[in-house]
C-alpha cells in the first residue's frame, strides 16, 4: 500500500515514521510520501487560504493550491481520497478494514474552516473521495486524525503486526467491547485476578470473558449493543 499526506505541517506526521508503523515502512510493506501544501503556492506569502464566499468567519482553503498539490501527488496512479472532517461520515474500524485493501490512500489534512468544496467535487468525478470523521469534536487541522487512521489502517496489513490473529480479535470485530485483562501478578495493591482466568477451564473463561465483554458493552456503549444482529447474542447473552 501507498499512503500519501498532504498538510502544511509535515513535522505534524512524522511519527508515522516511528515504532511499529516505521518498522512496516522499513519493510516494504507500505509506503510513505509527505508533501508540504505550500510547494505548490506561487505566491511570495505562499497564501493557501482566503476568505469565504458568503461572509462568516475564518478562512478556506484555496482550490486552486490544492489542486495543484493533489494532480501532483495522485499522478496517474488510481487512489482513494481522504479528507479528514468533522462534517464527515464516522471512521469505523469496518472503515479501516475496506481501505486496508486499497493500493493507494491518499489524505489532504485541512485547516481552518475547511476546505473549498470543489475540491472533494472535482475529484470525486474520477475517484473516490471519503470525507470522514474521526470523532465527534473540532480538531485545528486533518494531521491528527490521519495519524488515527493510518495507523489504523496500517496495522491490518498483513505482515504489520506480529501476531494477526489480534487483528481478528480485535475490538468491535465481534460487534462488542473488549473487556478487562490481566497480568502478573496475581495480586497487586490488595487488588487479586479473578479466579476463573486461572482455573485453566477454558469454557468457564471464555463466558466469563464474552460476559465481561457484554456488561462493558451494555454500561458504556450501549449503541453497539442495539447494533448487533439478533443472532449474535446467544440465550445466554440476552441476560445483559
Ligand atoms: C477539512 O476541513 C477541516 C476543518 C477543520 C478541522 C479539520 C480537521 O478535522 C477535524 O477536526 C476532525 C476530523 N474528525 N473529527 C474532527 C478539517
Amino acid at each position: 500500500m501507498r499512503i500519501d499526506v498532504v498538510t502544511i505541517f509535515p513535522g505534524y506526521l512524522a511519527p508515522l515514521r516511528e515504532a511499529l508503523l516505521g518498522r512496516a515502512i522499513e519493510a516494504g510493506l507500505v509506503e510513505l510520501g509527505v508533501h508540504d501544501l505550500r510547494d505548490w503556492t506561487h505566491d511570495v506569502h505562499q497564501a493557501v487560504d482566503d476568505s469565504p464566499y458568503g461572509g462568516g468567519p475564518g478562512m478556506v482553503m484555496r482550490p486552486q493550491v490544492w489542486g495543484e498539490a493533489l494532480d501532483a501527488v495522485l499522478g496517474d496512479a488510481p487512489a482513494r481520497l481522504v479528507v479528514p472532517t468533522p462534517a464527515g461520515r464516522p471512521f469505523t474500524q469496518a472503515t479501516a478494514q475496506a481501505w486496508a485493501g486499497e493500493e493507494r490512500l491518499v489524505f489532504a489534512c485541512g485547516r481552518y474552516e475547511g476546505i473549498d468544496q470543489r475540491v472533494v467535487d472535482a475529484y470525486a468525478q474520477r475517484m473516490p473521495v471519503d470525507e470522514v470523521s474521526i470523532g465527534d469534536y473540532v480538531l485545528v487541522g486533518g494531521e491528527v486524525a490521519v495519524l488515527v487512521m493510518v495507523e489504523a489502517v496500517v496495522r491490518l496489513l498483513p505482515g504489520v503486526l506480529g501476531n494477526p490473529v489480534s487483528a481478528q480479535e480485535d475490538s468491535f470485530s465481534d460487534g462488542l467491547l473488549e473487556g478487562p485483562a490481566y497480568t502478573r501478578p496475581v495480586s497487586w495493591r490488595g487488588l487479586d485476578v479473578p479466579d476463573v482466568l486461572r482455573s485453566g477451564n477454558h469454557a468457564a473463561i471464555a463466558r466469563w470473558r464474552r460476559d465481561r465483554a457484554l456488561e462493558r458493552t451494555a454500561a458504556r456503549r450501549p449503541d453497539l449493543l442495539d447494533a448487533l444482529p439478533d443472532h449474535a447474542l446467544d440465550r445466554t447473552d440476552r441476560a445483559f
